[in-house]
């Protein structure tokens, strides 16, 4: 991966622990939103991502390209590809159990990813220096060990959950997490 020093993890770097509340090994994670580009089952052209964490460290999810994530004729988008290693970056740091929003993405594009593709999606946490967490994705073609066609590293930064409903939409927030307290 050709990766900056932005999304290298600092040597004082702590080692990632997976929240007490976390999903445990071997469990579903959830769509954070049911509109979501990304995760979300109401988005009609979405990448419609189904997470899960095998160990509870790392998470997995297949991504078939469909006609509407071309970019050349019967070709994935880059920046759909992009989407998709933000997406299971995004799913991975749900594992601390507290939001994050990404601050820098860097995408390697190692082969072209025909439509009807599944690509198998796997990101880990390489360290975590207080708000900031320096994270890792791959998208394989095929297989969980298939040609890699697209690396990606990340720098996600911790917000609250105000940050969401400051800049977004507090009322659909609400909604969809009933734990969230919306403040006039
Ligand atoms: C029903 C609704 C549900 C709602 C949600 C429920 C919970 C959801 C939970 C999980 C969601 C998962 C979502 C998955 C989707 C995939 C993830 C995305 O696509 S997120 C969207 C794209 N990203 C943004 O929109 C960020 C926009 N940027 C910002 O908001 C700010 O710039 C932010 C928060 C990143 C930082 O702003 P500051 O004011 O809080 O903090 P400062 O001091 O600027 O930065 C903190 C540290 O980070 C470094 N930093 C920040 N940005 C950097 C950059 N681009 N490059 C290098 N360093 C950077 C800074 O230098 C600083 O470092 P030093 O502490 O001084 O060492």
């Amino acid at each position: 991966m050709t990766r900056s020093p932005v999304t290298t993890p600092p040597p004082e770097a702590d080692q990632p622990a997976a929240h007490f509340d976390a999903p445990p090994p071997g469990s579903a994670l959830g769509s954070h939103y049911s509109r979501c580009f990304g995760c979300g089952a109401d988005h009609p052209t979405g990448l419609h991502l189904a997470a899960v964490t095998p160990d509870g460290a790392t998470v997995e999810a297949e991504f078939t390209v469909g006609e509407a994530h071309q970019g050349a004729p019967m070709l994935a988008h880059g920046g759909v590809l992009a989407a998709a290693m933000d997406e299971i970056i995004g799913m991975s740091v749900w594992l601390f159990q507290r939001p994050y929003v990404t601050a820098r993405l860097e995408t390697d594009y190692v082969r072209p990813v025909p439509v009807g593709t599944t690509l198998h999606l796997r990101a880990w946490c390489n360290g975590i220096a207080g708000r900031k967490a320096y994270l890792e994705a791959e998208g394989r073609i095929g297989a969980p060990d298939g040609p890699v066609a697209v690396r990606a590293a990340a720098l996600f930064v911790q917000v609250d959950m105000e940050h969401f409903a400051r800049h977004g939409d507090a009322a659909a927030i609400a909604a969809e997490h009933h734990d969230f307290e919306v403040n006039p």
